[in-house]
């Protein structure tokens, strides 16, 4: 086949085709610049920039598809990677996808404690996870016959209960949402998750894989990030500084009036209004705040 041959000389990168994390990979490859045309119904896109094809695949099968070298580099949930069970470097946590694989109980039975379900019957979609955790509970040896009964289902895993066939169903929790419609609470954390960049052990185009890794690093940096800029009298930045180190050292430029200077400095979004407020009340002004597109840092 014609598109099979095309694909010799270039990496396969395996993004989900749908559900929770498809739409924020698709942003995270725009940032990346990684160009593509995706044919409607076609799961492959050839790259038109970088030697690369997209392959679009069910987050569940990622890690299979970049464990036994397909595909050499992925994105999917860390929880999958964990329930796959397969070798592969983990690259990146690239902080979306955020969530809990959660052991839940109906919100007003008799269950508080994860060790009362030894013996009950658990429905999930991460069987391997689930029976790991209940190995461990029950002081067991991997491989050992288990007391738990653990089922599996493919998907709407909180009707389980509801439906009288667990008394215990392990899924991802986000909002909680879900979990409270279906009269349900949470009673312990089997892992906690997000979105991962994973790779092949021996992928097939290792320097392509290398730009692909910086840049996604970089798009994850400038999501992180914001560069505040101020002017000071340097009488101030002592104090001044050390609530905007930077990420190495922050960048100090002089004025004209030399009593004053202008400083530049990497701050963490997610801290920025507590920065800012900090930096007025100790002397700063002229504070800039600006959003970063991308960066190599
Ligand atoms: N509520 C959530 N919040 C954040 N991340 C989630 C949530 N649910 C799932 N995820 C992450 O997304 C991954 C894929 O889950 P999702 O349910 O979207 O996949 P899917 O089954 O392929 O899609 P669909 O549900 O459309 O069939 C999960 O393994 C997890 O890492
Ligand atoms: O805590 P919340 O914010 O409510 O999110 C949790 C829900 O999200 C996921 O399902 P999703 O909606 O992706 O659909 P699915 O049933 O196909 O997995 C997960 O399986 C939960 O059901």
């Amino acid at each position: 086949m014609e598109l099979v041959q095309h694909l010799d000389d270039k990496l396969l990168f395996a993004v989900p085709k749908k559900g929770r994390l498809a739409e924020r990979c698709t942003e995270l490859l725009v940032g990346a610049d990684v160009q593509f045309r995706r044919s409607n119904r076609l799961d492959i896109a050839i790259s038109t920039n970088l030697p690369v094809a997209l392959v679009f695949l069910p987050a569940a099968d990622i890690p299979t598809f970049v464990g036994e070298g397909k595909c050499s580099l992925g994105i999917t949930g860390h929880d999958q990677v964990e329930e796959s069970n397969v070798k592969v470097d983990d690259l990146l946590d690239l902080g979306f996808g955020k969530c809990k694989l959660q052991i839940q109980v109906p919100a007003d039975g008799p269950y508080s404690d994860p060790k009362q379900l030894i013996g009950k019957t658990i429905v999930t979609s991460f069987i391997h996870l689930a029976t790991t955790f209940f190995t461990e509970l029950e002081g067991k040896q991997p491989g050992d016959k288990l007391d738990t009964v653990i089922k599996y289902v493919g998907g709407s895993v909180e009707a389980a209960v509801a439906l009288g066939v667990a008394d215990a169903i392990v899924d991802l929790v986000e909002s909680g949402e879900t979990m409270r419609a279906a009269g349900l609470k949470p009673i312990g954390t089997v892992l906690n998750t997000s979105a991962h960049l994973i790779a092949s052990k021996s992928p097939s185009h290792p320097d392509v894989l290398q730009i692909l890794k910086s840049r996604i690093e970089g798009v994850i940096a400038s999501n992180r990030y914001v560069l505040c800029q101020y002017n000071a009298q340097r009488k101030d930045m002592p104090v001044l500084l050390k609530i905007t180190p930077g990420r190495r050292a922050a960048t100090v430029a002089p004025l004209e009036d030399d009593t004053w200077a202008a400083i530049s400095t990497m701050v963490e979004k997610s801290r920025i209004a507590e920065v800012m407020d900090q930096l007025a009340s100790n002397g700063a002004e002229d504070i800039l705040v600006t959003h970063l597109a991308n960066c190599r840092v």
